[in-house]
């Protein structure tokens, strides 16, 4: 018999076969084929079982206690290993005789023999095929007896029934093992793979729970297909047997499972609660009452809150409908209703507030003040919203902060930016799943009250999209006339927000909704002086971040020109929030020095900020020289507010194309080419050789690449650029300008013009040139900032050409 699904078998340890494992190697047809060949000796030595019947093909461990079964075992183990395995007729009997034994048996072979601490052999036999005992020739030392080969009846090989038999066989044996849980599962996926039908059929019945007597009725049937059809129906007895047993322990299970459910969930909440304060439904409720009989809202509140209270207590607290309920009455008793802070109006100290906070801004802080001036006189709050508007880090936000100090306020603040889901402002319905108010509301539950100042950051910031659009929700929170009764959609009921202060904050007031911008007064917050920049380093940044980086004032000290370095060399923007990073370094340098006790410069000199920071990375922010034909300086509005820029232009032999780079949008990339087409057309004034524009390619370039660019109001700049490159002279030093052309050579009023003066004033620049219109707004402008400066108010590109370019040429000048 081929061996090669049993050698594992010699590797097995004894507990592999204690208790009752189970062993399920699976005879193929080969073998079956092989041992149907095999001759059956003679003469066998009968191995009697109590309580057991082998079947041909089946692998079963059998102990041997008694001498008889011991010495036969021995015996055969150290010979050919083949034994006769027969049932008893009676379990009982010790020393059964030839009477006491059933006539059929199985031939066997020995596997493996274990032998016990206890004396008992354990032995592991697999029955091959079926005997009769003819006659028992000795009992002593242990049975022999001669025996005969029983023939077997086989179905026809394509027989349908007795193939549907097998398959029913095998289904059966699944479910009894899926049904039984003390089968293991493996044993499913042995029958799956049992490919020999005689061989499924013993091995089903050996495994079967049937008696001694049945099994070995069902060895005797010589007939496979009857043996098959009697196995199949034991199969389905136990079957039965089983499901009325599982039927019977679900039921006594389902019982006890659902008294253990409640229970165990009772006790969870009971744990819950202990946790929580030892809180029960009722003494939620309890304490909700409580909280409400404080609350200083109207009759139709307090009604609507009663109504859903009641509500509430008619729920059940398991399901999920109850904390929301819980978390929306939650929210009634956190709102402030009509809870207000009681104003200070006293302006003289509002104004103390402002400037301790704020260095300079002095413009801002006077419409400020009389901003509450009018709210003071006219004791309500239907005076337009503030919006302080200007570029990032002038201090707009911290302004509303000092606000609600100077005025005694609670104080929140909201970021709008990128804010695009309509619900984030006015919350979602209550039946949403996840539903929650809208972040007014949150907001004032955190404020705790009715009359806070609310930040709304970054207002130009807000996005339209496709869900719902929170500018029109935002109006309705800002319009005075609509807002003393908000609808929030969790809330359901109307929340008065007239007595809020809000004070909105912006970049850029072209971003704004036109709807947004009417309901405000805009104050314009514009950028600082370098000599401001650093008050405010010294005054108010530096103080803070020592503070803040837990560093005593004495132990560093950054005077005004190291600071002046810091602002010049290390920062390019309108705000001062860059200019705060880098003195946060410079505390830093001192922090890791005092915690590591090493010696540093407690009086910082400039040395030790290069040190600290770097080489300066910004010195070409300033002014440069006028030593090369076609390089001019513009003003510009960029992301860090008002800057200067320089424009480059270059000839190249060619065939007279315009290129522009520099990251340029739409429009000034169209100033490049009105500029273009106003110099051919005006170059006989201008007395350039015609012949120039179709023998050469104009390149023109605005530097920093990386930074995209757009606007108007370079126009002026390139148009002057261009004429420095193709008549080769030299722009006048110091100067600037900005300003927008026209075909016709008109020059335009553009925007941003505080913000630029500021940034020519940060760089140096002694002249400025610009459209007439701009003139009213530099009369807006503090004296203080326009020191220094000379204004050329122009209306004609004629005139800037005049103003900035010199008669002389640059060095090296090309003959065009
Ligand atoms: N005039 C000033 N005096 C003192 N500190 C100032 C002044 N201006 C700005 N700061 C400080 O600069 C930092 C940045 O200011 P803030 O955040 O208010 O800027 P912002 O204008 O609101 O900027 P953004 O537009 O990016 O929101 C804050 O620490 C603020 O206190």
């Amino acid at each position: 018999m081929a061996n090669t699904k049993f050698t594992n078998l010699d590797n097995l340890s004894l507990q592999d076969f204690e208790g009752d494992a189970e062993l399920i190697p699976l005879m193929t047809p080969e073998d079956e084929d092989e041992i149907n060949r095999e001759e059956l000796p003679q003469t066998l030595p009968i191995l009697p079982l109590r309580n057991t019947v082998l079947f041909p093909g089946v692998v079963i461990p059998i102990t041997a206690g008694r001498d008889m079964s011991i010495d036969l075992i021995n015996e055969s183990n150290k010979g050919s290993k083949i034994i006769g395995v027969v049932s008893q007729k009676d379990e009982k009997i010790e020393n059964p005789g030839a009477d006491d034994i059933n006539t059929t048996g199985v031939v066997a072979r020995i596997l493996r023999v274990l032998k016990m601490p206890d004396g008992n052999v354990t032995v592991i036999i697999q029955g091959k095929k079926r005997f009769n005992v003819a006659e028992v020739i000795t009992e002593k030392p242990y049975l022999v007896a001669t025996v005969r080969e029983v023939p077997e009846t086989r179905p026809e090989p394509d027989s349908a029934e007795f193939k549907a038999i097998i398959d029913s066989i095998k289904d059966k044996a699944l479910q009894i093992i899926k049904q039984s849980p003390n089968i293991p599962s493996e044993a499913g996926f042995a029958i799956k793979n049992i490919e020999s039908d005689s061989f499924l059929i013993n091995f089903v019945s050996s495994n079967m729970n049937l008696t001694v007597e049945e099994k070995q009725n069902l060895l005797e049937i010589n007939d496979l297909q009857e043996r098959a059809l009697q196995t199949l129906r034991h199969m389905n007895t136990e079957m039965q047997k089983l499901e009325l047993k599982n039927d019977i322990q679900s039921r006594v299970h389902n019982d006890m499972s659902q008294q253990q459910r409640e229970y165990f969930l009772h006790q969870q909440m009971k744990t819950i609660q202990e946790e929580l304060g030892g809180v029960s439904q009722e003494d939620e409720l309890e304490e909700m009452r409580q909280r409400a009989k404080k609350k200083k809202w109207d009759e139709k509140v307090g009604k609507h809150f009663d109504k859903e209270l009641s509500k509430m207590q008619r729920m059940n607290p398991q399901v999920a409908e109850y904390s929301i309920q819980r978390n929306y009455l939650d929210l009634f008793l956190d709102l402030p209703w009509n809870k207000f802070s009681k104003d200070k109006f006293d302006l003289k100290r509002a104004k103390r507030i402002l400037d301790r906070d704020h260095y300079g801004l002095d413009d801002v802080k006077k419409r400020i003040i009389e901003y509450l001036a009018v709210l003071k006189l006219r004791n309500d709050m239907k005076s337009p919203i503030l919006c302080l508007y200007g570029p990032p880090g002038v201090g707009k936000t911290s302004l509303g902060k000092s606000v609600a100090e100077a005025l005694g306020r609670e104080y929140v603040r909201m970021s709008l930016g990128g804010l695009r889901d309509e619900a984030e402002i006015r919350g979602h319905r209550k039946t949403y799943i996840g539903a929650m108010p809208g972040r007014i509301l949150q907001n004032l539950k955190k404020a705790g009250t009715s009359n806070p100042v609310f930040v709304l950051d970054e207002i130009d910031k807000l996005s339209n999209s496709n869900q719902g659009d929170p500018s029109s929700a935002l109006l309705e929170v800002l319009d005075p006339e609509q807002n003393a009764d908000f609808h929030d959609n969790f809330l359901e009921l109307g929340f008065d927000l007239s007595k809020v202060m809000f004070i909105a904050t912006a970049n850029n007031l072209g971003n704004i909704q036109p709807a947004l911008r009417d309901r405000m007064e805009i104050i314009n917050v514009t950028g600082y002086t370098i000599e401001e920049k650093v008050e405010i380093g010294k005054r108010h940044l530096l103080p803070k971040q020592l503070k803040e980086h837990g560093v005593k004032p004495e132990q560093l000290k950054i005077a005004k020109p190291q600071l002046e370095k810091i602002v010049e060399g290390y920062t390019r923007e309108s705000g001062v929030r860059g200019l705060e990073k880098q003195i946060a370094k410079m505390v830093r340098y001192a922090a890791k020095n005092i915690a590591m006790e090493e010696e540093y410069k407690v009086k910082v000199d400039t040395e030790t900020v290069i040190d600290v920071l770097g080489s300066p990375k910004l010195e070409r922010n300033k002014y440069e020289n006028n030593e090369v034909a076609g390089v001019v300086t513009g003003l510009a509005w960029t992301q860090v507010g008002g800057d200067i820029l320089f424009i480059e232009s270059i000839l190249s032999k060619g065939k007279g194309n315009l290129t522009v780079t520099g990251n340029l949008g739409k429009v000034m990339k169209e100033s490049a080419t009105l500029a273009m087409e106003y110099i051919k057309s005006n170059a006989d004034a201008l007395e350039l050789n015609p012949g120039v524009f179709e023998n050469y390619n104009v390149h023109i370039h605005v530097p920093e690449g990386a930074t995209p660019k757009d606007g108007p109001s370079a126009g002026i700049t390139m148009l002057t650029s261009l004429v420095s490159l193709f008549t080769q002279r030299k722009v006048k030093k110091n100067i600037a300008m900005t300003g927008e052309i026209t075909l016709r050579g008109k020059v335009l009023p553009v925007g941003g013009i505080k913000e630029k003066i500021l940034a020519a004033k940060r760089a140096h620049i002694k002249e400025i040139i610009m459209c007439a219109e701009n003139e009213r707004d530099i009369k807006e402008i503090n004296e203080e900032y326009l020191k220094g400066l000379t204004f050329h108010y122009v209306n004609d590109m004629s005139e800037v050409l005049e103003l900035a370019l010199t008669k002389e040429q640059v060095k090296n000048a090309k003959i065009l």
